[in-house]
């Protein structure tokens, strides 16, 4: 029977009970699997300098697209993307692509209007709205993706949300040099050419026009306009921008199509949501991150289908991680797994599990067992761009229409068997849009 990785280290986890960490073979490499949480934090956050790595690598020189990745980076080359990627994030930044969004929306909004009534794939028409958003917000570019379904935004993202599936991932993350010396590149050259060109086309009419944007180009652009020395180049910079698709697409689009498709299964819970929304006076960046019913609705989806199924670290100094009486000795080079999967369907964290229910996040805090996001200096840092994104879509859809499941007998989807990047089942999560104002 297929499994994904997700799944496999679930089955690890479940046969040891007890035990605070488990000795594993990733792949005939020796990896620690972690369960105990407070083992987790010390080694993830404490012990940061140990494990400040992923353990991917791309073999940087083959690869210009990933290796400008902070996900990918190593070391002190990492610090610097990441300081990067964390300054063109900032609370300030996103909210100035708020309007470049909403406009998405409306496109959205349109698309969903002329569709009432027909079956629509969640996870695709959630991919549109992603790549159509990321292209607006990164580039300034309106690709449409609703009322064109080639445009190229669309097609980008589906080249690129197959990519980790490949074998060159798994050797690139196991024999490192391996990968370098055959020149393994994870990103076609169709793709990289293309994103070179869009930022070509885009710094020349810029300076030409003397136009600036609100969007994540324009942070680069600035430098590369106005020094004489510009810290990247053209290329770097479209390597850059290629992480909010790497990084944010899969994993963003598969949070809304499984939070649609959850609200249609529960239709209490999804009319909870659109009066929550309703009671709001002006939607803007501010009241979209207070509505708290939907903050704790995207909290347990995240819970029951998270995005990334788990998290690794490299070791990247010798160290001996201690649990209680135990000790686990972890040598440079060994890795270390964080099975967020397992972790967030464990009753001792979440009685009854497997059962969707919002209240537990609702006006609570969060729970130390609860790190979608992962954890630590690592974590993800485009989390808040994230859920503006997916927030503002979910207000936009859902106090306009009403979401119902595509067959009478839908039920909570099974995860993907055979991919644990792309953790939607293979049929796909069906829904359909009803007008609620006609009721
Ligand atoms: C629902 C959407 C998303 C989820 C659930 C998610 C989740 C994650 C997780 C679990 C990690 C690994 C963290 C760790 O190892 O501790 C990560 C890393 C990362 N994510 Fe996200 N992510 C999402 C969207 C995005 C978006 C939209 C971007 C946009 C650029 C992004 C950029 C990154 C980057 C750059 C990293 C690497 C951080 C580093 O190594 O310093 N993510 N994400």
């Amino acid at each position: 029977m297929k499994r994904n990785s997700g799944q496999v280290y679930s089955e690890l986890y479940w046969k040891y009970p007890e035990e605070p960490a488990i000795g594993v073979y990733y792949l005939r490499k020796p990896q620690l699997l972690l369960r105990d949480l407070d083992l987790i934090k010390t080694a993830v956050v404490k012990e940061f300098t140990s494990f400040h790595d992923n353990i991917f690598s791309t073999g940087l020189e083959n690869d210009l697209f990933l290796s400008f990745n902070p996900f990918m980076a190593k070391g002190e080359r990492w610090k610097t993307l990441r300081s990067l990627h964390t300054k063109a994030l900032t609370t300030n930044k996103i909210k100035g692509m708020y309007p470049l969004m909403v406009d998405v929306c409306q496109e959205m909004k349109e698309y969903v209007n002329q569709n009432l009534g027909t079956p629509i794939e969640a996870k695709y028409f959630s991919g549109q709205y992603t790549a159509d958003s990321v292209a607006c917000c990164v580039f300034g570019l309106k690709t449409n993706s609703f009322a064109d379904p080639g445009a190229e935004s669309t097609k980008l993202s589906k080249q690129l949300s197959k990519r980790e599936s490949s074998l060159s991932v798994m050797i690139a993350s196991l024999m490192p040099r391996i990968a370098s010396l055959l020149r393994i590149r994870f990103i076609s050259k169709e793709v990289t050419d293309f994103f070179i060109k869009v930022v070509e086309d885009i710094y020349e009419y810029r300076k030409q026009n003397n136009v600036t944007r609100n969007d994540f180009l324009q942070t680069f652009l600035d430098d590369y306009i106005t020094s004489e020395t510009p810290k990247y180049t053209l290329e770097e910079i479209a390597a850059y921008t290629m992480t909010f698709f790497i990084d944010g697409y899969e994993t963003s689009s598969s949070l809304m199509a499984f939070t649609l498709y959850i609200l249609g299964l529960y239709p209490k819970i999804q009319e909870r949501v659109r009066e929550e929304i309703t009671e709001v006076s002006h939607i803007d960046y501010e009241t979209i991150h207070d509505l708290k019913y939907l903050d704790a609705v995207i909290n347990e989806t995240l819970r029951l289908y998270p995005p990334e199924l788990l998290l690794t670290r490299q070791c990247t100094q010798d160290i001996l991680l201690k649990s209680g009486d135990r000790t686990y000795p972890v040598t440079k080079g060994m890795s270390i797994a964080i099975p967020i999967y397992s972790i967030f369907r464990d009753s001792q964290y979440y009685p009854e599990p497997t059962v969707f229910d919002p209240s537990r996040f609702y006006e609570k805090p969060l729970p130390p067992s609860f790190f979608p996001f992962g954890l630590g200096p690592r974590a993800c840092s485009g989390s808040t761009f994230a859920l503006t994104q997916i927030k503002l879509a979910l207000v936009y859809l859902l106090e306009n229409f009403k979401v119902i499941p595509r067959d009478a007998d839908a039920a909570m989807p099974e995860l993907n068997p055979r991919n644990t990047i792309v953790i939607v089942p293979p049929g796909g999560l069906w829904i359909k849009f009803e007008n609620i104002i006609s009721e």
